[in-house]
């Protein structure tokens, strides 16, 4: 390994990553479809296309979401990644404003071109302007707002439980209650109905349930931005039950002849994502050495 500081070298160490600059060697993914995604993506580079979600992908999941934060390794992984690729791009449930301040992803030299695709990809943030382009809110989020309050009295919400305000959507997170789980289990049903009286839909994840607009969500976001770079490969990278619309996007853009890879961002909460993906990794730690390996194997863009 080097000792450069340049955040777009890939031998670069990551003096406070932990682990994370130790050189690993690319996974082989298990199954035919992600090594082919994976082929594609080593021979065609300028067409491939990195997406990852961003808590519990490149950000460790802590217990309140104010204080979570990109890997330490994540930036220099993904700046080192960039150039040597078509496009970057982080998928999240959170505002992408939000994503851009707890990532450290603006100004970063060799992210010039990342985009967010924030609030399951209703709002994008451009590194290249630096702008956030957004619809107008949807009008069933103020009256969700106003009642779940009382709501959750009445329910007698465990202590612990609290609600993030999102701008255009808001989530109500367990993980801080005695049994995180029984708590979320409980309030399932009485917000899903909450959510569906004003026109929202509840998005579930890990100790939380978002209550949000419908008619978006990371599968759609991916797609069109796929679509719109003109992607030759995809490799997609999550955790959370938020992320399956995306893995099945890239299952149709398969489908579809592009090449992709899915790759499972591993924890002991979630299942799902590790029995569809090609690779799975042990979290945000893994996601970095997957970052790292995929930059040196790649050499820098030069067109
Ligand atoms: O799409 P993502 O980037 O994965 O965002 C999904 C939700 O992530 C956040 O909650 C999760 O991370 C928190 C911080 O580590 C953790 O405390 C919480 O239990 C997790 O569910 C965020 O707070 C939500 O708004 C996002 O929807």
């Amino acid at each position: 390994m080097g000792s450069s500081t340049d955040s777009t070298d890939p031998n670069a160490t990551y003096p406070d990553a932990g682990t994370a600059g130790a050189p690993a060697p690319l996974p082989v993914p298990a199954t035919r479809a992600g090594r082919d995604g994976l082929d594609a993506l080593l021979a065609r580079p300028g067409k491939a296309l990195i997406a990852l979600d961003f808590d519990g992908t490149l950000s460790p999941i802590v217990p309140d979401p104010e204080q979570a934060r990109a890997h330490p390794g994540a930036v220099r992984a993904l700046a080192a990644l960039a150039p040597r690729v078509a496009s970057v791009a982080v998928v999240t449930g959170r505002p992408p404003a939000v994503a851009v301040r707890h990532g450290g992803f603006a100004d970063v030299p060799g992210l010039e071109h990342l985009v967010v695709l924030g609030h399951y990809g209703t709002e994008r943030w451009d590194a290249a302007t630096g702008e956030i382009t957004a619809p107008a809110p949807h009008p069933g989020v103020d009256a969700v707002r106003a009642e779940l309050p009382g709501l959750l009295d009445r329910l007698g919400a465990p202590e612990g439980t609290w609600t993030e305000e999102k701008g255009r959507a808001v989530a109500v997170h367990t993980r801080r209650a005695a049994d995180p789980q029984a708590a979320l289990e409980a309030l399932r049903e009485p917000l899903t109905a909450l959510a569906h009286r004003h026109g929202l839909v509840v998005e579930p994840g890990r100790m939380v349930l978002e209550l949000r607009p419908p008619g978006m969500d990371k599968g759609v976001a991916l797609a069109e931005y796929a679509r719109e770079i003109g992607a030759g490969s995809v490799l997609y990278a999550g955790d959370d039950l938020g992320d399956l619309p995306a893995y099945a996007a890239v299952d149709a853009l398969r489908s579809d002849g592009v090449p992709g890879v899915l790759v499972c961002s591993g924890s002991d909460e979630v299942t799902e994502l590790r029995e569809r993906a090609d690779v799975v990794v042990d979290g945000p730690e893994g996601v970095v050495h997957l970052l790292g390996a995929l930059a040196r194997a790649l050499a820098p863009r030069t067109d």
